[in-house]
């Protein structure tokens, strides 16, 4: 085990020329959930993406689960990630998206019978994704994120297009998931999801 599933020190990102991100530090313990909170362009996704190995880092060290972030079937297998809309396949239905999500993960956290009903999807199950409304394709999106087996999930924004309940019911799932072990990271907007975590700002992280 870790005493620390993610571990930062000095990051520093900068972007077209830019330093966006600076010598930031952050330790993130089994079972927490980080929210990383800040205005419009502080770096928020840029530290998500920096956490998924997505991004070059400029300077500094980022180590999850005890190793630098590596796009294999290792890394994969423990973290899931919610980022932009993903790409929808031409003439599946929503639930044809979480049947192929289930098939891969032999070891899925859920059914896709639960996923549809925790997501509030049953009504427009048979719907091509984009038929669906905004905050309903993002609801899919959560359903696909959270049924695939994992331990740390880092979350862009969870809550973009949710309505409020909906929001509400997202923060008591990924504290269900922090409760049973899991970890979470977030960017977010949305104070009440901020609250289930400690906050964070990618300007001034206190680890
Ligand atoms: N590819 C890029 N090239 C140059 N600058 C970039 C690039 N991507 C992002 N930036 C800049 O980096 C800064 C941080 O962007 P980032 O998306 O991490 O912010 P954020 O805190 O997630 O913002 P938001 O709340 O709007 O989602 C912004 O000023 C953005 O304009």
């Amino acid at each position: 085990m870790y005493d620390s599933i993610i571990g930062v020190s000095a990051l520093t990102v900068e972007l077209g020329g830019n330093p966006v991100l600076r010598h930031l530090s952050l330790s993130v313990a089994p079972g927490e959930i980080v929210a990383v909170v800040g205005p419009n362009g502080s770096g928020k996704s840029t530290l998500l993406r920096c956490l998924a190995g997505l991004q070059p880092v400029t300077a500094g060290e980022v180590r999850v689960f005890g190793r630098a972030p590596a796009n294999d079937a290792a890394f994969w297998g423990r973290v899931a990630l919610l980022g932009d809309e993903p790409a929808w396949y031409p003439g599946l239905t929503a639930r044809e998206h979480l049947e192929l999500m289930g098939a891969v993960h032999t070891r899925a956290r859920m059914t896709v019978d639960t996923a549809m009903e925790l997501f509030a999807l049953e009504e427009r199950a048979d719907a091509p994704p984009l038929n669906l409304s905004t905050g309903q394709r993002q609801r899919l999106s959560l359903a696909a994120t959270l049924l695939r087996p994992s331990t740390l999930l880092l979350l862009d924004e969870p809550e973009r297009g949710l309505d409020k309940g909906f929001r509400a019911e997202l923060a008591d799932l990924l504290t269900e998931y922090a409760d049973e072990g899991g970890t979470v990271v977030m960017a977010t907007h949305d104070q009440g999801l901020a609250a289930i975590g400690r906050q964070i700002a990618p300007s001034g992280v206190t680890a």
